[in-house]
């Protein structure tokens, strides 16, 4: 049986090594940032009291630090690491122009979301999903829309039924589920993306990539490959997904071997392009559903978080919900559910832009990693390997930008939209999609969000939906859910539920 000394002195021991790990893990990195300041202590152990007030509350570590230093750059003590923050324009402009061998966003990634645990290295070392996105998912928007309006009727029907009476509904939970079947129609095609596994499937890992990424940064850096692989059931979740996308793999492989690469009836998705350009093991099915997997986790918790945060300002604010409905049904009735709708409904736009406005998916984005000594063009530099990131919060509620900034005014954009034009300049700059230095949820620059034209439509599709088929409100009249803040991340409250019913005051009879 070991004695009390022996747990005092195991005690003992592990408070030295840990004082002294922080000590050789922090003096280093400290020394070289020790020109930029700092939000709280930087001495180690007292570092720790500084992370953890970050922790708790980062919003207010950092408008104080803005407050301080309103011009410069600074760093806050994010877990065991330090982040240099930036929100100044002209700091953010540096950022957007410098290449990835200078500010690395891939880097940033692989370090942010653990890739040796999560979706593995060969998402980064070859990102060819990427311009996939960009540019043929793009593309395609117009005949797709269509198809995700036909998904997503079908998916309201089976998760928000139409009753009369009010139902109380998770949001969050159902919002994953509904972005993870209507977005899949258009990356794997029907039926795949309306199988419950398979929307399991990619809700989970999802999820697990958020876990397995976020807990262990907790800990020092040479315990993380432990704790990651006690943790992570990413492994698990590919090999099931695999099960679920290999007859579909088998199936449009025959198909083409049959018709030709390019038959007529080759489907139209984000399977059938990853096909077209996977090369050498990128090809192989274990490869392909892992792409699949992870342009999965990029979409889904992205666009379920935006929708529900538009859909707790809309339960919130009853005042908006009959212009909406005007909007839609107007141009609903003109064009039909087609991409050319979407394009003329500037106010169920300006709506979602307002809400990602005031509530990004998180205070900090466009993480960059230093690959080597970089002086901003204020002359501040920052040594290789630091992290830095734009505190977007800052932007977004600057009264340079925006009248009223703190103040949610759904319909914000028509009217600078409407100025634009009165004043010669293109609407265009409104349009949830475009980003600026304003308008930082998408990203900005070179690596800006390129999934956004897509997660755009599905948003204005599903708004548009909602208003014209339901009434929807908040548990306690006018009381909009609270956010989860977990460290610097903006989560729409995820146990929240709100009322839905078939919609009672039909504009015109249906
Ligand atoms: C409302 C939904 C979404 C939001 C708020 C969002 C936000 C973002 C942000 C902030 C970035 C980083 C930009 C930067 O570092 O400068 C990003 C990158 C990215 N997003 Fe999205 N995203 C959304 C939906 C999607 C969807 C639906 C897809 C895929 C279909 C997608 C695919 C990607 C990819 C592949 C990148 C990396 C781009 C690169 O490294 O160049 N996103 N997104």
């Amino acid at each position: 049986m070991p004695s009390m000394l022996d747990y005092q002195l195991t005690a003992v021991c592990l408070v030295t090594a840990v004082y002294f790990l922080t000590l050789s893990v922090f003096t280093g990195s400290t020394r070289k940032l020790r020109h930029i300041p700092t939000a709280g202590f930087t001495m180690p152990i007292l570092f720790l009291f500084s992370s953890v007030r970050y922790f708790l509350d980062a919003r207010s570590v950092i408008e104080e630090s803005i407050a301080k230093w309103p011009t410069s750059i600074f760093k806050i003590p994010y877990l065991l690491e330090w982040l240099v923050i930036i929100h100044q324009p002209s700091h953010i402009e540096d950022l957007r122009k410098m290449p990835e061998h200078i500010l690395s966003s891939l880097k940033a990634f692989e370090y942010v979301f653990q890739l040796a645990y999560t979706l593995g290295h060969h998402i980064n070392e070859n990102p060819y999903h990427v311009p996939i996105i960009r540019t043929q998912l793009t593309r395609s928007l117009p005949l797709l829309v269509p198809e995700i309006h036909d998904e997503l009727v079908q998916a309201f029907k089976h998760y928000i039924p139409l009753t009369d009476d009010w139902s109380e509904i998770k949001a969050l939970d159902t919002a994953m589920k509904i972005i993870s079947r209507t977005s899949n129609r258009a990356f794997v095609g029907a039926p795949l993306c309306r199988n419950p596994e398979w929307i399991e499937v990619n809700v989970q890992y999802t999820l697990d990539v958020i876990k397995v990424a976020s807990i262990p940064r907790f800990f020092p850096a040479f315990m993380r490959p432990y704790l990651n692989k006690l943790i992570s059931q990413v492994g698990k979740r590919t090999e099931k997904a695999l099960e679920l996308l290999r007859p579909v793999l088998k199936g449009r492989r025959t198909e083409r071997e049959q018709k030709g690469e390019n038959h007529p009836d080759k489907p139209l998705d984000i399977l059938s392009w990853i096909m077209d350009e996977a090369k050498g093991e990128e090809a192989e099915e274990w490869y392909l559903t892992s792409r699949v997997l992870a342009i999965n986790a990029g979409a889904i918790h992205t666009t379920s978080m935006g929708f529900t945060q538009a859909l707790y300002d809309l339960a919130a604010r009853q005042e908006y919900v009959q212009p909406l409905r005007e909007e839609v049904e107007k141009v609903i009735a003109r064009e039909g559910w087609t991409k050319a709708a979407l394009d003329q409904m500037p106010q169920v736009d300006s709506f979602l832009k307002e809400s990602q406005r005031l509530r990004p998916m998180g205070l900090n984005l466009m993480g960059r990693i230093a690959m080597q000594d970089y002086t901003f063009s204020d002359g501040t530099t920052i040594p290789a390997g630091t992290m830095i990131a734009v505190y977007v919060v800052d932007d977004h509620t600057s009264e340079e930008f925006y009248e009223n900034p703190l103040e949610f005014d759904g319909f914000r954009f028509v009217k600078k939209r409407q100025n634009a034009v009165s004043s010669g300049q293109t609407e265009k700059r409104f349009d949830l999609v475009t980003t600026g230095l304003d308008s930082l949820g998408f990203g900005h620059g070179r690596h800006a969000c390129p999934g956004r034209y897509f997660a755009s439509s599905e948003l204005k599709l599903i708004l548009a939906h909602i208003v014209m088929n339901y009434d929807v409100r908040t548990v306690e009249e006018g009381v909009r859910p609270e956010d989860l803040h977990i460290i610097d991340n903006c989560i729409p409250n995820p146990t929240a539920k709100l009322l839905f019913r078939r919609r009672q005051n039909y504009l015109r009879s249906h």
